[in-house]
């Protein structure tokens, strides 16, 4: 313990040492996809205008400071756009650019068009900059000629993609989006239309059985391309894609984080790249109060949880377990103990899958208990909280360490776009206090700690942010200073 990050201020003799069993870890790459993201429900979120500096390399020499691609953008009205995507962002009341769709979208938009590896904090906008580029490149007079592809690595990160399309896309003329996912596409017809948002392993089928005709494809995006790339996991599967694609095509690699080794890769694989990257120490989102939960043994855990619950009804809540078969387990206790939770994980069916999504989205359930499959790019504002009920980790060089990403991903599904939420990170021995220490030291976290000792604080300390409509700055001093 000796070199505890100063970021967790525990008393040493509170710390138990006893480790955790291993398990298997559940991928975090679901092969297969929901819809209504994007909101309209009135109300202009608060901008997230920070004050982070992102480097942006500049591939295009035209694009230098003195271009007026690099002007600050305070309406779509200034991109170019055409007037149905303007009137479809109006319908969404999308009415400024995010940092992100300023600075990435004049770039991504310019011709030549211009490969783009682009990075910015969880939930402030990047799935609108790459589907208003996709909407800008395709010919919508041959509609159902494939000329977009968008990955991701779940099915339901894919539907909620197809979900954006649309409803950003629902003025224009013929669009027609497929979701390349199990059972997404006909077998007797193959892809019947312009764009196409999928899965790696399902569009590598589509094209291999001839249903998916690439040749005039003229943007690649790759989601969560950190993940995607990476060799340890889909990174082989969008290789193989990318081969069989047309060598002229744009592509558009974005995702929330870049570790420097995927980075380079990803340099590789979307060459003369314009960049807008962020350092790690600037990826934590103001508006998450990230706190952790001291639990006394493993046992106690789900006891805490329990105690949780009626905090976690307040919005909707996230919880993130390691295994299929715990989040399953987890499930059965707590319903036996009377409380609603649902599941979702890798194991079930598409379809169920999609339904059971739904239901979260809808709010017709409100805690929702699944695995890494759902850590990244899902967009359900109401989820006012997020659980790390196990500390995620990964397998590097043959040992286990805190997995930095995914950690940033999980938190990530609530705070979305200017909102308030709270992450409760358990540990209860060593080694899960010392990965969240390293995490926490890595982004340059002050994480607050929760006592299951003391309730009252507890509540006080949650409901103090989700009850808060904006986030205040001295329940997440952790994080950069956003100037509004
Ligand atoms: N310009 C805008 N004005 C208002 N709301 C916006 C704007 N752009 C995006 N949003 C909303 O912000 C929310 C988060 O956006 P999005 O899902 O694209 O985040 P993200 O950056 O892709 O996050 P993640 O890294 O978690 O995938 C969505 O609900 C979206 O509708």
């Amino acid at each position: 313990m000796a070199d505890l990050a100063s970021r967790i201020t525990k008393p040493a003799d509170e710390t138990p040492v006893n480790d955790a069993p291993a398990a298997a870890g559940e991928a975090s790459t679901g092969n297969n996809g929901a819809e209504d993201n994007v909101e309209d429900d009135g109300v202009q979120r608060g901008l997230i205008e920070t004050s982070y500096e992102v480097e942006v390399k500049l591939a295009d020499l035209q694009a230098d400071k003195d271009s007026p691609l690099h002007s600050g953008i305070s309406s779509f009205d200034e991109l170019g756009l055409s007037r149905q995507i303007l009137d479809g962002l109006l319908a969404v009341n999308f009415k400024k650019p995010s940092k992100i769709q300023a600075r990435a979208l004049p770039l991504m938009l310019s011709d030549p068009p211009t490969n783009m590896i682009a990075q910015s904090q969880s939930g402030t906008g990047k799935t609108a900059a790459f589907v208003l580029t996709v909407l800008s490149r395709v010919d919508f007079s041959k509609p159902t000629q494939p000329q977009a592809l968008l990955l991701a690595p779940s099915r339901e990160l894919a539907r909620q993609i197809q979900g954006v399309i649309q409803t950003i896309g629902r003025f224009v003329d013929n669009l027609i989006v497929e979701a390349a996912i199990p059972g997404g596409i006909s077998r007797e017809t193959g892809v019947q239309s312009a764009v196409v948002v999928g899965t790696p392993g399902t569009v590598m089928d589509l094209i291999r059985r001839r249903q998916f005709n690439v040749s005039q494809l003229k943007v690649l995006v790759i989601d969560e391309a950190d993940n995607m790339l990476d060799q340890q996991g889909l990174g082989d599967q969008c290789l193989r894609v990318k081969n069989l694609l047309p060598r002229t095509i744009q592509i558009l690699l974005f995702s929330a984080t870049f570790p420097d080794k995927v980075l380079n890769y990803a340099r590789k694989f979307a060459p003369n790249a314009n960049e807008i990257k962020l350092r790690h120490q600037e990826l934590t989102v103001k508006g998450i109060s990230q706190m952790y939960m001291d639990c006394p043994d493993e046992a106690q855990k789900y006891d805490i949880l329990c105690k949780l619950y009626g905090l976690m009804t307040i919005g909707s809540s996230v919880i993130f377990v390691k295994t299929r078969e715990s989040a399953n387990e987890i499930q059965r206790r707590m319903e036996a103990d009377g409380h609603k939770v649902s599941v979702l994980h890798g194991a079930h069916e598409g379809q169920n899958r999609d339904a059971l999504l739904d239901d979260f989205r809808m709010g017709r359930s409100k805690v929702l208990i699944t695995t890494n499959v759902l850590a990244r790019g899902i967009d359900v504002s109401s989820v006012s909280m997020v659980i790390n009920y196990d500390i995620p980790m990964k397998m590097m060089r043959g040992r286990e360490e805190p997995d930095m990403e995914t950690y940033l991903h999980r938190i990530g599904r609530t705070g979305r776009f200017g909102r308030v939420g709270v992450s409760i990170s358990f540990v209860y021995d060593r080694k899960s206090f010392e990965a969240l220490s390293q995490i926490a030291d890595f982004y340059g976290i002050d994480l607050v700690q929760l006592s299951p000792d003391d309730w009252d604080a507890t509540e006080q300390k949650v409901q103090d942010v989700i009850k808060s409509s904006r986030a205040r700055p001295d329940y997440a001093p952790n994080v950069m200073d956003k100037k509004d």
